[in-house]
């Protein structure tokens, strides 16, 4: 089964800044009936261990909370970041006006929904108008988005509205292509379908020629 969903039109921001995060992580949730105080991260995910029905002082968990905390940090990375640092001033004034893609980008994300990852590729492509990107910056700024909680319709739209304020080019085009585990290892349990989203911009939604000649050079298998 494949889901294609095309020109999704999301009306979300560029993520959340570290600042808007912080805000929001400070209102209190509806299932949190008493506020934890002063637990720390670690003592949380100790309790959560205890709750699951586990010994988190028996000897192969002790240090669990703390490696939790490390790779929850990793793996939501994308908030600490922004585009501009990612970008480090790698624009040059190019004369080139041909299409550039960047194709079979790997990446890793968790749904927003469950917390379990989806993961995939991300082919990107642009039409210059006189300035480039550093190549290298294309895969940074996907995972700038992909190192967040995520709908994978958001990430896509977030990888095109980037790159267009970037380097302003006549058109944008993102496909993404994912495996989400909520779907496969629980809830509806299928573990053949793929997820396609894409987001076209400018001359990549305009022209058809144009988004044929990308979506060509991606050739999206599934
Ligand atoms: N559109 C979209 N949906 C997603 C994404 N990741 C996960 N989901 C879906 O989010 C939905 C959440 O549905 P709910 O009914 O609230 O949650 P649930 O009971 O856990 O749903 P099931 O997964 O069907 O068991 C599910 O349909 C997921 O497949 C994503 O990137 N985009
Ligand atoms: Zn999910």
């Amino acid at each position: 089964m494949t889901i294609k969903i095309h020109d999704t039109n999301f009306s979300g921001t560029n993520g959340h800044s570290p600042m808007e995060t912080e805000l929001s992580a400070a209102k209190a949730h509806p299932a949190l009936a008493k506020p934890l105080g002063e637990a720390s991260t670690q003592e949380i995910y100790a309790e959560l261990l205890s709750r699951l029905g586990e010994d988190p002082t028996r000897d192969g968990l002790l240090r669990t909370p703390e490696r939790v905390e490390k790779s929850m940090a990793f793996l939501t990375r994308g908030y600490t970041q922004s585009i501009e640092e990612v970008l480090h001033e790698a624009l040059f004034d190019v004369d080139y006006d041909e299409m550039v893609v960047v194709k079979d980008i790997e990446f890793y994300s968790l749904c927003e929904h469950h917390m379990l990852p989806f993961f995939g590729r991300a082919h990107v492509a642009y039409l210059p108008q006189g300035k480039v990107v550093g190549l290298s910056k294309i895969p940074r700024i996907v995972d700038v988005f992909a190192r967040r909680l995520q709908v994978q319709e958001r990430m896509t739209q977030q990888i095109a509205e980037a790159i267009e304020d970037a380097v302003h080019p006549q058109g944008v085009g993102v496909v993404l292509e994912g495996q989400h585990l909520c779907m496969m290892m629980r809830g509806v349990e299928k573990q053949s379908s793929w997820t396609t989203t894409s987001a076209m911009r400018g001359v990549f939604k305009t022209q058809v020629q144009t988004r044929s000649e990308f979506l060509s050079l991606v050739r999206p298998v599934r």
